[in-house]
């Protein structure tokens, strides 16, 4: 037992074609997080979730959701767990709504008295009431992403699980589906939400897994997994006096110096590596450089992103599949 709202042990995934599509993750998804569940195509998200969710029976290894064994305690934990996975069983005949009211009346546990307004408070949080007497079958991709949000929403969740649900949104639906994750987790529930976009999720995330061929790469709270990278320090200079900026960052000791080739403008920016604990503060690499009469245009201070981070441990690019 654990207090984690997701736990897996040595989970792992080997499908009849011999492929390991998960190999042995240690999931914690601590309660009242947003876990980001992040990786490129391929990476083995989608089969870790549908083995969350006793879609897929593993070939090895636990799984534990809110505390409970699964697939052993399922039917008795999943009613808590809300979840938009790949292909849920829309009918393409009936509107969004109907298709929302023949899922509710599934559910045992609800009140049939109180169906019409879940349904309408689920499409109105997805941002689908418009749209909700259109049949399913004319819906863009957005609209059934939408969709299926509102269904995972029909009822209140201790737990979500959202497989890449910004698929096929335009930037906009993008920025909602944050805004409603937020406000779920604010409102107390776990959200555990994959996405191969990192930039898309990264900024709602409490923690952050990240998933690479198969193995879960890292994972732990998001501000720690980058603040164990350097920064870098950009410095805008005159092209005439790139030289002396390079010179004089290296002379304060700082790692990794490179110019890049001079913009439109004239400008080059100056680039180092600095460490939070033991590097100079920005404002003193301003003042060392005006010392050597180096003008400064602009300087900056980039955090590393988690795409640095993944970057760094793979050698790949994200957006690899295989
Ligand atoms: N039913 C299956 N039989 C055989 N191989 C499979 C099956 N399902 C998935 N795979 C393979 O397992 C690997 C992991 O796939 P998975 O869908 O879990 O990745 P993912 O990280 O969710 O990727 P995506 O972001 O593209 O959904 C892939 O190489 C995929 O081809």
């Amino acid at each position: 037992m654990t207090d984690d709202a997701i736990r897996t042990h040595a989970l792992t995934k080997r499908f009849r074609t011999g492929q390991v599509a998960v190999d042995g993750i240690d999931l914690a998804v601590p309660r009242g997080a947003v876990y980001g569940f992040l990786g490129p195509n391929g990476s083995g998200k989608t089969t870790t979730i549908r083995m969350l969710l006793g879609l897929v029976a593993p070939t090895s290894g636990r799984v534990e959701l809110l505390g409970e064994p699964v697939p052993q305690r399922a039917a008795h934990v999943l009613p808590r767990v809300g979840a938009l996975v790949e292909g849920p069983a829309f009918q393409p005949y009936l509107s969004g709504r109907a298709n929302l009211a023949r899922l509710d009346a599934v559910d045992a546990s609800t009140d049939p008295r109180t169906a019409r307004t879940r349904a309408e408070a689920a499409l109105e949080r997805v941002g689908l009431t418009a749209a909700a007497d259109k049949r399913y079958r004319q819906y863009s991709l957005g609209m059934k992403q939408r969709l299926g949000l509102a269904a995972a929403l029909l009822r209140p969740r201790d737990l979500l699980v959202l497989d890449e649900p910004t698929n096929g949104l335009d930037p906009q639906g993008t920025r909602e589906v944050r805004h409603l994750v937020r406000e779920l987790a604010d409102a107390g529930t776990t959200v555990l939400v994959s996405s191969h976009l990192l930039a898309e999720i990264e900024q709602v995330c409490t923690h952050v897994g990240i998933m690479g061929r198969g193995h879960l790469l890292l994972q732990g709270p998001r501000t720690e997994l980058t603040a164990r990278r350097a920064a870098r320090i950009a410095v805008r200079t005159p092209a005439a006096s790139a030289d002396a900026a390079v010179a004089e960052l290296r002379r304060l000791a700082l790692d990794d110096v490179t110019a890049d080739r001079a913009v439109a403008d004239g400008t080059v920016t100056v680039w180092a590596a600095v460490r939070d604990d033991t590097g100079p503060a920005p404002q003193d690499v301003t003042a060392a450089l005006v010392r050597a009469d180096v003008p400064v245009v602009g300087l900056d201070v980039r955090r590393p992103s988690l795409e640095d981070v993944f970057v760094e441990l793979t050698g790949e690019g994200f957006d690899v599949a295989r």
